[in-house]
């Protein structure tokens, strides 16, 4: 979003939001705001702009071959529901077993960034950054865990507070191989 065009939503519109909910857009201290807004909404949705293959650019692992799963656990996840607009957020672990070549490691929070910087149901983040990795990177195996709290859930509707929706997505060996897999769960659970 754009405030410089007239074709987006912008300042204007946000405006118009706060005159209908009762407000006064004129007032002190909300004259900034329909600009900040704008401002946090493009960030908020920057990942429309971000390309996974851009980001995911390898490098060869050095001659080590490195042939273990290497695992980022903890990373932060801000995005916004697709129904209600309202934030979910919470923490990705991503896993993967590579086959050549390895990513540099700050570049799996920027794919998270990426895929999370759009408008999302929590399933379907964790797929694109478990389908992202396999396309680009292509390992031998992946494995994604999302857990995350809903706004939408927790402020309004049900209502409930400190829900944890949990997802996850294992594609490869991750998904055939049953040792595999109990290796990577332990590496991910682990305190
Ligand atoms: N599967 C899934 N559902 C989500 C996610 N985020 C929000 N939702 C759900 O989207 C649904 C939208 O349901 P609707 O019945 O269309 O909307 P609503 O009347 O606002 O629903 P309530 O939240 O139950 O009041 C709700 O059940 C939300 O809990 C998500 O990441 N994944
Ligand atoms: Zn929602």
């Amino acid at each position: 979003m754009n405030s410089s065009d007239n074709s987006e939503f912008g300042v204007a519109d946000w405006q118009r939001l706060l005159r209908s909910i009762g407000e006064d857009p004129s007032r002190q201290g909300l004259r900034e705001t329909p600009g900040r807004v704008t401002r946090a909404w493009a960030h908020w949705t920057r990942g429309y702009q971000q390309d996974p293959a851009t980001i995911l650019k390898t490098f060869a692992d050095g001659g080590e071959s490195y042939d273990e799963l290497i695992v980022v656990r903890q990373i932060p996840v801000y995005s916004h529901c697709e129904h209600h607009l309202a934030p979910f957020f919470g923490h990705a672990t991503i896993g993967y077993l590579p086959s050549g070549h390895i990513v540099g490691l700050s570049k799996l929070t920027r794919l998270v960034n990426c895929f999370a910087a759009r408008l999302q149901v929590q399933e379907r983040l964790t797929q694109q950054i478990a389908q992202s990795l396999i396309e680009h990177l292509q390992p031998k195996a992946v494995g994604v865990i999302v857990r995350c709290r809903h706004m939408c859930m927790e402020s309004r509707g049900i209502a409930v507070a400190g829900e944890e929706t949990v997802t996850s997505a294992m594609l490869g060996d991750l998904k055939e191989n049953a040792a595999q897999r109990a290796e990577f769960l332990a590496l991910a659970e682990q305190p």
